[in-house]
């Protein structure tokens, strides 16, 4: 049956479902194994150090009057080594050591890192260390003022001995000094580390006159290959595509089931119609004479049946006999037989209304049932079927005749009664000398099937 192919049945252990947990499943394991890698791996490191880049000491006053702090940078096996003498002046003084990064607007794109480490050495009490980003940025720096990039700094307390200090990006704060003097408005005045032109290390606003030594033995800037707001963009990206493809897939999943299920209606309906029709005809053919196309036993049965009732009555009953008909058999042969038995019955159906029923008896015997007829009505119809006979166009110019006898069903008189009143009634046309019409002995009672 080619409707049932592909039909796919909604078993639990069916391939499909396991597609799905498989599908679901790999999704679930691609997502928590990124997870983890995101938190235990994909790390990308910047140090910055002596043996890898270049640095310079810096000093605030340089040259003010006569008196003016001074700075010197060493380069020991263990980093950079700041010694200098810190004067006030107008401006609060500092000293410390710049890592240049870029030149001419090209600056180091530190904002692929999260966090950085310092490992420094500052042994002075109460005193800090600043880290501070010089980021360039169209909107607000000047060419040749590194004091126009954006500044941002974090302060790194003292403490006796190596530290090694690590935060975050988000840690750097940008001093208001800083927006005041660039009169940054507060949209501007955000973090950014896309554009870095210099790192500096150098001793903070608290710095009190007098000689001042730190080292720094290297910066380095930790990051992730994707950061987590990329990957969580990705995995719900990712999601989405898997639900759209999995809701496609059910679509198109139900879909081609609806047509298979449309396919299979329609399978239904057509064999469900050629049944009906095989029925009609196989129940025609149990009914009808094939020859004659009259009826045959079984349909009078059902004739009888369905009309055989006090509210069709009268009923006549007409038995017809085509004289000699074993002379035309043998003259003219079975072909030619037939062929007359045919235009016999086809000659009394044009004779006869749709409410009477034309009946094969057996071999060249026909039976006429006549409803809502007298006898003296039956009689006159078998009396012009007879005559009509002599208009019809036999075959082989065959001169033919019929004998009739004719019977009136009495209330409650059986069939079969009727026929044998109407058989001894042609059996009187026949010994009369055939073609004829001949009518039955009344009964005074009797009754109907
Ligand atoms: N061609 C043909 N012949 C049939 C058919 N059924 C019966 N017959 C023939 O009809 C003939 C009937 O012959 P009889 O019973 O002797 O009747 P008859 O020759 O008509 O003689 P009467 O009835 O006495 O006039 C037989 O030869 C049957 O073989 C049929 O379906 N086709």
């Amino acid at each position: 049956m080619p409707w049932r192919q592909g039909i796919e049945t909604p078993y639990k252990n069916s391939p499909t479902i396991k597609l799905r947990l498989y599908f679901v499943l790999g999704l679930l394991i691609f997502t928590v194994t990124l997870l983890l890698w995101h938190h235990w791996g994909m790390n990308r490191y910047l140090r910055m150090d002596a043996k890898s880049f270049t640095a310079i000491a810096t000093v605030e006053p340089a040259t003010e009057g006569a008196a003016y702090s001074s700075s010197a940078l060493t380069l020991k096996p263990e980093g950079w080594q700041i010694n200098c003498e810190l004067i006030y002046s107008k401006y609060p003084p500092y000293c410390g050591l710049d890592i240049v990064l870029g030149s001419e607007q090209q600056g180091l794109d530190l904002s692929r890192f999260d966090q950085v480490k310092v490992r420094f050495l500052f042994g002075k009490n109460e005193e800090h260390l600043r880290l501070s980003i010089f980021n360039y940025s169209d909107k607000y720096s000047r060419e040749n003022d590194y004091l126009s990039h954006k500044v941002e700094e974090a302060i790194l307390p003292s403490h006796t001995g190596w530290q090694e200090l690590s935060f975050a990006l988000t840690d750097f704060n940008i001093p208001s000094w800083w927006i005041i003097q660039e009169n940054v408005p507060p949209a501007d005045a955000g973090s950014e580390f896309d554009r870095v032109m210099q790192i500096r290390i150098a001793t903070g606003y608290d710095a009190k006159e007098g000689p001042q030594q730190f080292t720094v033995a290297w910066l380095e800037w930790r990051g992730k290959w994707i950061s987590a707001e990329s990957l969580r963009l990705l995995l719900i990206f990712m999601w989405l595509i898997a639900g759209m493809l999995w809701i496609l897939w059910e679509w198109s999943r139900n879909l081609s089931r609806l047509n298979r299920s449309r396919q299979r209606q329609r399978w239904l309906e057509s064999t469900n119609q050629s049944l009906k029709e095989s029925t009609q005809e196989l129940t025609h053919r149990v009914r009808i004479d094939p020859l004659t196309q009259a009826l045959n036993r079984e349909g009078l049965a059902e004739f009888l049946t369905a009309h055989c009732s006090s509210s069709e009555q009268p009923i006549s009953l007409i038995f017809l006999d085509i004289d000699h008909f074993k002379q035309v058999n043998d003259q003219h042969g079975h072909m030619i037989g037939d062929i007359v038995l045919q235009r016999f019955a086809q000659q009394i159906q044009q004779q006869i209304r749709p409410s009477d029923c034309l009946v094969r008896w057996g071999g060249e015997e026909f039976l006429l049932l006549s409803m809502q007829t007298k006898l003296r009505g039956a009689a006159g119809l078998a009396e012009k079927i007879r005559l009509s006979l002599a208009q019809v166009d036999w075959p082989n110019d065959i001169q033919l005749s019929c004998s009739a006898g004719v019977a009136e069903m009495v209330e409650h008189e059986a069939f079969a009664s009727l026929v044998a009143r109407a058989d001894a009634a042609l059996y009187q046309a026949k010994s009369a000398g055939r073609n004829r019409v001949e009518l039955a002995e009344p009964l005074s009672s009797a009754g109907c099937i």
